[in-house]
């Protein structure tokens, strides 16, 4: 049988994730969702067909597993709602919420819980997510299977020991879509500006990216090597590769990270 799990909050990443269990036939039933804003609620109950309510107190009671899907800016609040149930329940806590620490969600549900801190991706959605996990000490052997079991329905799972390199997780997987998605972007526009129909570029960037993607997942050969099998002495992309490299590509994509790391680290000191 499947635990209950009860998620707080029903947007787009909650949304995600219960898509990626569903389509693992995990139990509907066993599903119930918290969500304040009135069409969301709705979409999901009609749409995935689960119970949504709004009222985090009457989904969280009973609920083995609470799933904390809220924006960082508004956890504490959440958490200070429901902190009596958490001592009175002793629910294992899931949080995706991005730089909240598994400590502070620890001692805003007033302490002593098993806390799995989550940092998922987008690409959830098509089950082909990455998700970066981080245990605190009070989770056993069998709670680190479950909140493995429930992530691997949304795609890979990588456990990772210091939380607080959850921060550079967020930055590299949880942020990255957003990263990829702009260089396709500029990269269609580029096309477009050199007199390429829109739709042509849009196509042709797309699968570019699929195809690449599929490459770097299924050859088994390094990123280096694939790049260098596309770069001919002197060709086209020479000419691309230099001037990406003399504009600082290396140094900018360090930059980038490394400034979403630090705002990570902020919402944690923010929202404490
Ligand atoms: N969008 C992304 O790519 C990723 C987001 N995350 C994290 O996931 C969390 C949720 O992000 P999204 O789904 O993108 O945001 P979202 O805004 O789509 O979802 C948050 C939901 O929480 C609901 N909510 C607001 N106040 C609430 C309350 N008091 N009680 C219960 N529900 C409440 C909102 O109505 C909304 O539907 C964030 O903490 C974010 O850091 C993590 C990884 C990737
Ligand atoms: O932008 C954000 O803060 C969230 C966390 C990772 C992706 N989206």
């Amino acid at each position: 049988m499947d635990p209950q799990i009860a998620f707080i909050g029903g947007g787009n990443m909650a949304r995600s994730l219960i898509g990626g269990l569903l389509a693992q036939d995990f139990d509907k039933s066993a599903i119930r969702v918290s969500e304040p804003y009135t069409p969301t609620r709705e979409a999901l109950a009609s749409e995935l067909g689960i119970t949504v309510l709004d009222d985090n107190r009457r989904v969280a009671a009973g609920s083995a597993v609470w799933l904390f899907a809220v924006k960082p800016q508004v956890m504490k609040t959440v958490c200070a709602e429901l902190r009596e149930l958490a001592q009175a329940e002793r629910p294992l806590v899931l949080s995706i919420a991005a730089g909240i620490t598994a400590t502070q969600l620890d001692s805003w549900l007033g302490g002593g819980l098993p806390v799995v801190r989550i940092m998922p991706n987008t690409p959830a959605l098509l089950g082909a997510g990455a998700n970066g996990l981080f245990a605190n000490a009070r989770v056993d052997a069998a709670q680190k299977a479950l909140a493995e079991r429930l992530f691997r329905a949304t795609g890979l799972c990588t456990w990772i020991a210091d939380e607080a390199l959850m921060d550079t997780v967020t930055a590299l997987s949880g942020s990255g879509p957003a990263y990829v998605f702009l260089l396709c972007e500029a990269m269609q526009a580029a096309a477009v500006k050199q007199g390429l129909p829109a739709e042509a570029a849009r196509d042709l960037a797309v699968q570019t990216f699929v195809g690449a993607a599929r490459m770097l997942a299924e050859s088994g050969e390094s990123v280096e090597v694939l790049r260098q099998r596309v770069t001919s002495p002197n060709g086209t992309t020479h000419a691309a590769i230099t001037a990406f490299e003399d504009g600082g590509l290396r140094r900018l994509v360090q930059t980038a990270l490394d400034a979403a790391t630090a705002r990570g680290i902020a919402l944690s000191r923010e929202n404490d």
